[in-house]
């Protein structure tokens, strides 16, 4: 089976690019990364990229008067690489709905909570300052709404006592990394659609190899 073209768009550390780099090399993806893109010359996903001898390409937001104008810039250079999936993951631009509408069903966004709970930004705190006891992190498609598109797949994670935003983000970060390159392997074996509605992984062990997606 071909390969799924995959385009990864970041802003800093990269650690789901990294994930996702690592699941297409050792084959639990069938994806190849043609290519990553930042807004910010500095984030260490970039880094990632060029270890694995992916390219790069730096588009910063700072360098358009708007927001439109630096999407088009950005539609056009995702359209460069002929995408099977454009993976956000980490990218922390609100995108138009120009740009949403053109890659609509074929753009996935990590985002620490259990949508729709905490859109936005900051999930980690504003879910300890609400003194819920379970938090999480959520893949959905991109739409035009902020955080807003269909899950596809969650993991829960329990917000002990001594929680600070720090100590619960790395526990996150732990289910991210490994939620994120299982949606992209569903995607990747034509598995997925954004009509259907998916289920909620209460961190149960995950399918074996090649098991059934969620029912
Ligand atoms: N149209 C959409 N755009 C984006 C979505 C989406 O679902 N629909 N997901 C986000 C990812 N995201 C949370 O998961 C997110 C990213 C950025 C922001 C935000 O407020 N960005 C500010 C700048 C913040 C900064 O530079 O630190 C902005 O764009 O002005 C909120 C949520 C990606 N885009
Ligand atoms: N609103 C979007 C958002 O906050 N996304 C979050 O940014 C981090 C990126 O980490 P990474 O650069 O190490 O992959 C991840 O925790 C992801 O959930």
């Amino acid at each position: 089976m071909t390969r799924s073209r995959l385009v990864v768009l970041i802003s800093g550390s990269g650690s789901n690019l990294q994930a996702i780099i690592d699941a297409c090399q050792n084959n639990e993806v069938n994806g190849e990364i043609c290519a990553v893109i930042s807004n910010k010359a500095d984030a260490y996903g970039l880094v990632r990229a060029q270890n694995a001898g992916i390219e790069t390409a730096i588009l910063s937001h700072k360098d358009y008067p708007s927001r439109e104008d630096y999407d088009i810039e950005l539609a056009a250079l995702i359209d460069s690489f002929n995408p099977d999936l454009v993976v956000l993951a980490g990218f922390m631009r609100i995108l138009t709905p120009r740009l949403v509408q053109k890659f609509k069903g074929k753009m996935l966004n990590i985002h620490p909570s259990l949508l729709p709970k905490y859109q936005g930004l900051n999930t980690h705190q504003r879910a300890i300052d609400a003194k819920d006891d379970v938090h999480g992190v959520s893949v959905h498609f991109v739409t035009e709404e902020l955080d807003g598109g269909p899950v596809v797949l969650q993991a829960k994670v329990p917000i002990l006592a001594d929680d600070t935003a720090d100590t619960l983000a790395k526990r996150i970060h732990e289910q991210e990394h490994v939620i994120y390159p299982l949606v992209v392997k569903w995607f990747s074996e034509h598995r997925l659609t954004m009509e259907a509605d998916y289920a909620v992984f209460d961190n149960q062990p995950l399918p074996a190899q090649g098991a059934a997606y969620p029912e």
